[in-house]
């Protein structure tokens, strides 16, 4: 199920990455697309190749890796360096599928599995009216719109579209992760497991016996279910 990531960015990493990416090469959005998805795709995107970008990935990436509620969550083993976007007034992506293996640019051709995909809100949700992330779900659709600096993460099995922006710019950043731990079941039980775990170190004794064997617990499930 989608999860909500309060400030993976600092408010000083979300201007740094807004000034980046302001300066950047912008291109259409659909010279990244597949045939499936182009036809409802109506954005813009940071040119992969571009400097700015590369420099506002890098400040992505360290706060991903020093991010310990994504990584509980994710267990990523590849993540696709980040990408960024931009929806301008009328720009919309429709219900799309995100493509289940992709090639890792700038890794001589290996490829990843896309387990979950990420949006990283680099706009604040009063500089656009609508644009917002519409998941749908088993039980309806969930509409997202999160601050500058938050992020949602959702398994990539998930349809999904941006709604048409009807004022203002919706600026992100968006990638996919490979888990290491494939079954969306198995690392969900994780998830919750870890942060039970993380709960109960804060209110025992550093050497407290029954957390040493949550722990350990912990990381032979892992271990077990790790398809690394
Ligand atoms: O901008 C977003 O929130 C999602 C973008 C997206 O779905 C995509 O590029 O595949
Ligand atoms: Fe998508």
């Amino acid at each position: 199920m989608p999860v909500h990531i309060p400030e993976i960015l600092t408010p000083d990493q979300v201007a740094e990455c807004r000034r980046l990416v302001a300066a950047g090469s912008w291109v259409d959005g659909r010279s990244t697309a597949g045939p499936q998805a182009a036809h409802s795709k109506k954005n813009m995107q940071l040119a992969p190749e571009c400097t700015k970008a590369a420099a506002a990935r890098a400040v992505i990436l360290q706060a991903l890796s020093d991010g310990l509620l994504f990584r509980s969550l994710a267990l990523p083993r590849l993540i696709y360096p980040p990408m960024f976007n931009r929806y301008e007034e009328g720009m919309t992506y429709g219900l799309h599928v995100d493509n289940s293996v992709q090639t890792i640019p700038g890794a001589n051709g290996q490829m990843m599995r896309a387990d979950l995909s990420a949006t990283l809100f680099l706009s604040d949700p009063e500089e656009y009216d609508d644009g917002e992330l519409e998941l749908v779900t088993d039980s309806g659709s969930e509409l997202i719109r999160l601050p500058a600096g938050d992020m949602i993460v959702y398994p990539t099995t998930m349809l999904h579209r941006v709604t048409p922006v009807t004022r203002g710019n919706r600026v992100a950043s968006f990638f996919w992760i490979q888990s290491l731990v494939r079954d969306a079941a198995s690392r969900s039980l994780l998830f919750a497991l870890d942060r039970s775990i993380i709960d109960l170190r804060s209110r025992t004794q550093p050497d407290d016996p029954a957390v040493l064997s949550l722990t350990n617990v912990y990381h032979n499930l892992v271990r077990q279910w790790c398809d690394a």
